[in-house]
Order: structure tokens, then C-alpha cells, then sequence
């Protein structure tokens, strides 16, 4: 088992790997090129975010098992190059969380009395607290946005500070906010109006990124202090540049920049403004925390063993990944539909299995369709070990049946998503050599091949939607493949599935919103 650590890690990580009989190369200074030239040796490599695993390394890396990113986010590794060629991606998600809420609470302090202003003068022996009058926490308003991980940890902190506390976050149930005490907003907006604190705790998604932006600000309190500890840009930094400029936020407390890792950004230049240098899990705990954990994994992935954080494969014995591996893709493909079809909070889960499906190690296909169902909104967070996890911690009750016969097809999978009383419905099945098929969404019935790019409208059912939907793509210059059309007589709706060769943009979905009989229209990625 050789394993070469491209960046640093905790002493306690390498001592691990050692210790269960790896041969590790410790290379934190090489150079792209030298890295190129070595990577062919190793079956393993463990990084942090600076080591770009892309296309590029995977061709060089033909021994390559598995890659081990010692933290979180994995936005450095390119996942799809890594699953095509079967090597396993490991993260650490659980290991520096509470870290990264201290960090948050720390830069809130840190802001709020000033700390780094006056400790500056002090050390200049200046002994003057003037013009630095700090804002006491007790009695205000935090407003939290991702009430995640480390958005909870964080709420129930500050509720000990003897703060209000309200959050946005869309993808979590009611029962999770009751059991936080935290007050649920269901628009950005109202939690903007009414914080005096603002901390951001999303992960950086194409919906997050940006998420507090001008007309955020437009809607803030006056006077309003922002942390953002999670990912640069979920904070616009223009926005709040100009909102510091006039005066609407008060001071801001900040852990990750665009650009970093260099030390460039406009935010520097203002005094209001404290810094970190990405600095959410840099503590002993968290570090020797991520680099035992990331060891472990590693070191289970190359002996075949079952993975606590496999990003991008579920551990089986490799002849039932045979079996299983088309079934695992339609569970994915099946849960990803449900957030960008609807937008609310999930309560319950139910999965069929019919027919052939019925008779397989059905607990995997069930992972895959909660990772599938969890990640347009928790991307990399969420993974075959943890997806159960995540739907218990986030009070989704998951069930599974099983019947052995089915009317038209060998197989079958449904999945049932319920929200707040309604019901979404999905199925779907595999014929020949694992071709997928979309059969049915919440009782519009099709033979949908599921693509990369697709858009689902419902519509009433009446002569010329369909044709303008047609017209209006070609105006957004999106290629229609496939179209197919369910429809249900009864209420007189109908609902489009089409696939597209390439996104289709905010504008041109607008313009299809728009069209009069129109009732929803969504794109879908796959
Ligand atoms: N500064 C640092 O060193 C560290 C930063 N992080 C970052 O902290 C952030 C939070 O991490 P965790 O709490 O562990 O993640 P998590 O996955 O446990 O929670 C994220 C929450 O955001 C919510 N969310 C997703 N889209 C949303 C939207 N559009 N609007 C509102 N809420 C939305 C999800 O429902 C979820 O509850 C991530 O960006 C992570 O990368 C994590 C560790 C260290
Ligand atoms: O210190 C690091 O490696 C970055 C921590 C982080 O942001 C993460 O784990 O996502």
C-alpha cells in the first residue's frame, strides 16, 4: 500500500497509515510537474484542498485506488474522472465541525467587541477604547442560513448567549427547527429583515453561491454584522463591500475569500472587516480528528473494506457491484429529481421494490437514492455511508417494501417523497444492459431515457403549450433530443419531459414560466 501525502496532514494521520502497514511518501513540496511524474507509484493519495486531482493526474495515476481528501469540501478533486475509472474518493465530513462553529463564534466576538482593533492599538501602547464601542449579544437577533451541521451547532450556541435565533433553510423539516428552538423563515428575505447577526452555513452550490447578494442587503437590518465561515462568494463580496460602504452592515467577520489562497481581496482594506485565512479546522482537535479519519479510510478502501466517507462508491464485494451498479444509478437519478422538481422540506420516504429489483441487496439501492436525494442541496456531504444518517438527522423517516411481481416490467422502483401531507411520486426500472427508463412522476406516465440536461413542465392540457415551449427554446438556442408527454385526463393537466442537449439558462426558463398554461417548469441535472 503506498500512499503519497501531497499536503500536510496531522502527525497522528501518518502515524496510522504506518502503523497498518502503509508505505507513505510525505511530498508537500513538489511541484505540479514533479507530482505528474510520481503519482504513477502510489495507490493512494491524501490531500487537503490545494492538489488539483483532475484529468490530467488521474491518466498519470494508473495505479491510483483511492483518493483521500483530509476535510470536507472536494470541490479540488474531479469526481466524475475519478468514479469513471472506479477509484474511490474519501472526505472527512463530521471531523472538523465543531471547530469551524467555534471559528464562527470567534470572529462574531472578535467583530462585535472589536477584539483584534483594540488589541492592535495596545500593542502600539495606545491605551484608548475610543470610537470602538462593541454591541452586546444577549437580547439580538442571529439570523443563520444552512442550519446544517454546523449551522445547529452554532444555534445552540449562541441560544446560550441569550440570542433569538432564526434560520433559512428550505431542505430541513419543521420537526428539526422545533427540536433546535430555532424560528423557521421561509423567505431569505423576512430572516434579513429581521437579524441583527447574519452567519452563513450552506455549502457552496450553484443555488448558494451568491445567495447573499444586493438585494439581501436591500432587505438587511441597518447596522448588521456578517460572518461567513463556510465558502467564499455565498456572501457576495461586492455586495457586501458596497453594504459596508453604506453603512447597512456594521462589520463582518470573514474566514474565506475569492481567490484565496492568495491574499488579495478587497475586503483586506477595511478596518470593520476581520480576517482568517481559511482557518475553520486549522485546531489540534480538528486537524488530528481529520487525519486519523482520512488515514482510516484510506487504508479501508485499499484492503476492500466498508468506507464510513465514500464520496462517489459504496463499498460491495465487486461480483453484486456487478449486478447492483445499474440499479444503483436509477435509485440516484430517481432521488435527485425530487429538490429540483419541488422545493419543500421532506418529511417521509418510501421506496417499492417490484419484481427483480425486489430480490437484490435492496439497503444499497436505498443509500443511492438518498445520496441521490440529498445532493442537489448538500452536494458532497452526503454519501453512501452517511445518507441514512442524514435523512435520520434531519427527521426523514425512510421506509422500504418489497413485492415480488409487477404488472408490465421486470423490475420496478418507486419512490414515494412525503412533504407537509402531499405526496411525490417517481418510478422507475432497467431493461437490457442497464438502460435506465423514467416511468412515471406523481402519475404522468412515460419511457423516459433520463439525460444529463432535462426539463419537466406541467402544464393544462390545451393546444399550443407544447408548441411554445418549442419555439422558445430554439429562441434560447437549446437543442431539444427527446420529448415525451404525460398526461391525465381527468383534470385535464399534462406534463412535459424533455431532454436537452445543454443547460438551459435562468432567462430562457423564464420565458417557457411564462407561457399561458404553463403551471411549472423545471431543469433537471443529472
Ligand atoms: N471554514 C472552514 O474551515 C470550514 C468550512 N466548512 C463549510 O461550512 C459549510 C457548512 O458545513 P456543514 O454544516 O457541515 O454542512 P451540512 O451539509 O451539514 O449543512 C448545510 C446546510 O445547508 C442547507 N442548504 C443547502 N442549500 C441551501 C439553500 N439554498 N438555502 C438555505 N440552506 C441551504 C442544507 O439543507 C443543510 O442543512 C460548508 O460550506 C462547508 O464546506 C466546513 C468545515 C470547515
Ligand atoms: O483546512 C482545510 O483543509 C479546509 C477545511 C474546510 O474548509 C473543509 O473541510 O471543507
Amino acid at each position: 500500500m503506498k500512499v503519497l501525502v501531497s499536503e500536510q496532514i496531522a502527525q497522528k494521520g501518518l502515524e496510522k497509515l504506518t502503523e497498518e502497514g502503509a508505505v507513505v511518501d510525505i511530498k508537500t513540496t513538489l511541484t505540479r510537474q514533479e507530482l505528474l511524474e510520481v503519482i504513477g507509484d502510489y495507490e493512494a493519495l491524501i490531500v487537503r484542498s490545494n492538489t488539483k486531482v483532475n484529468e490530467e493526474l488521474y491518466q498519470k495515476a494508473t495505479r491510483l485506488k483511492v483518493v483521500g481528501r483530509a476535510g470536507n469540501g472536494v470541490d479540488n478533486i474531479d469526481m466524475e474522472g475519478a468514479t469513471k475509472r472506479g477509484i474511490i474518493v474519501v472526505n472527512t465530513p463530521e471531523s472538523n465541525v465543531v471547530s469551524a462553529a467555534e471559528l464562527t463564534l470567534g470572529l462574531l466576538f472578535a467583530t462585535c467587541r472589536n477584539i483584534p482593533q483594540l488589541h492592535n492599538r495596545l500593542k502600539d501602547r495606545v491605551w484608548d477604547r475610543s470610537g470602538l464601542k462593541g454591541m452586546e449579544l444577549q437580547g439580538k437577533t442571529a439570523g443563520i442560513v444552512g442550519l446544517g451541521r454546523i449551522g445547529s451547532l452554532v444555534a445552540t450556541r449562541l441560544k446560550s448567549f441569550g440570542m433569538n435565533i432564526i434560520a433559512y433553510d428550505p431542505y430541513i423539516s419543521d420537526t428539526r427547527f422545533k427540536n433546535l428552538g430555532v424560528e423557521k423563515k421561509e423567505k431569505l428575505a423576512d430572516l434579513m429583515g429581521a437579524c441583527d447577526i447574519l452567519t452563513v452555513h450552506t455549502p457552496k452550490t450553484e443555488e448558494t453561491y451568491g445567495i447573499i447578494g444586493k438585494e439581501q442587503f436591500k432587505a438587511a437590518k441597518k447596522g448588521l454584522t456578517v460572518i461567513n465561515c463556510a465558502r467564499a462568494g455565498i456572501v457576495n463580496e461586492e455586495a457586501l463591500m458596497e453594504a459596508l460602504q453604506a453603512k447597512v452592515v456594521k462589520r463582518a467577520g470573514i474566514d474565506v475569500l475569492e481567490g484565496e489562497p492568495q491574499a488579495t481581496s478587497p475586503l483586506l482594506e477595511f478596518d470593520n472587516v476581520i480576517v482568517t485565512p481559511h482557518a475553520g479546522a486549522d485546531t489540534v482537535e480538528a486537524q488530528d480528528n481529520v487525519g486519523i479519519t482520512v488515514a482510516q479510510e484510506v487504508i479501508s478502501a485499499l484492503r476492500g473494506e466498508m468506507v464510513p466517507n465514500a464520496v462517489n462508491l459504496p463499498t460491495l464485494p465487486i461480483q453484486a457491484m456487478d449486478t447492483i451498479k445499474s440499479y444503483l444509478r436509477l435509485g440516484e437519478t430517481l432521488g435527485k429529481m425530487y429538490y429540483q422538481l419541488e422545493k419543500e422540506a421532506v418529511d417521509k420516504v418510501e421506496i417499492l421494490y417490484r419484481g427483480e429489483a425486489a430480490a437484490l441487496e435492496t439497503s444499497v439501492i436505498s443509500l443511492a437514492i438518498l445520496k441521490g436525494l440529498f445532493e442537489p442541496v448538500l452536494k458532497e456531504r452526503v454519501n453512501y455511508v452517511n445518507a441514512s444518517l442524514i435523512a435520520k438527522s434531519r427527521g426523514v423517516t425512510v421506509t422500504e417494501s418489497k413485492e415480488s411481481t409487477t404488472n408490465n416490467y421486470l423490475t420496478l422502483i418507486t419512490l414515494k417523497v412525503g412533504s407537509k401531507g402531499k405526496v411525490f411520486t417517481i418510478s422507475g426500472t432497467i431493461f437490457g444492459k442497464g438502460e435506465l427508463r423514467i416511468l412515471e412522476i406523481n402519475g404522468y406516465e412515460f419511457d423516459v431515457n433520463p439525460m444529463p440536461y432535462m426539463l419537466i413542465a406541467e402544464n393544462i392540457d390545451k393546444p399550443g403549450v407544447v408548441g411554445q415551449m418549442g419555439t422558445l427554446l430554439g429562441a434560447g438556442k437549446v437543442n431539444i433530443a427527446t420529448m415525451q408527454l404525460g398526461r391525465k385526463t381527468t383534470d385535464q393537466r399534462a406534463m412535459m419531459v424533455l431532454t436537452v442537449d445543454s443547460e438551459v439558462s435562468k432567462e430562457t426558463l423564464d420565458f417557457l414560466g411564462g407561457i399561458e398554461g404553463i403551471l411549472k417548469v423545471r431543469f433537471v441535472k443529472i
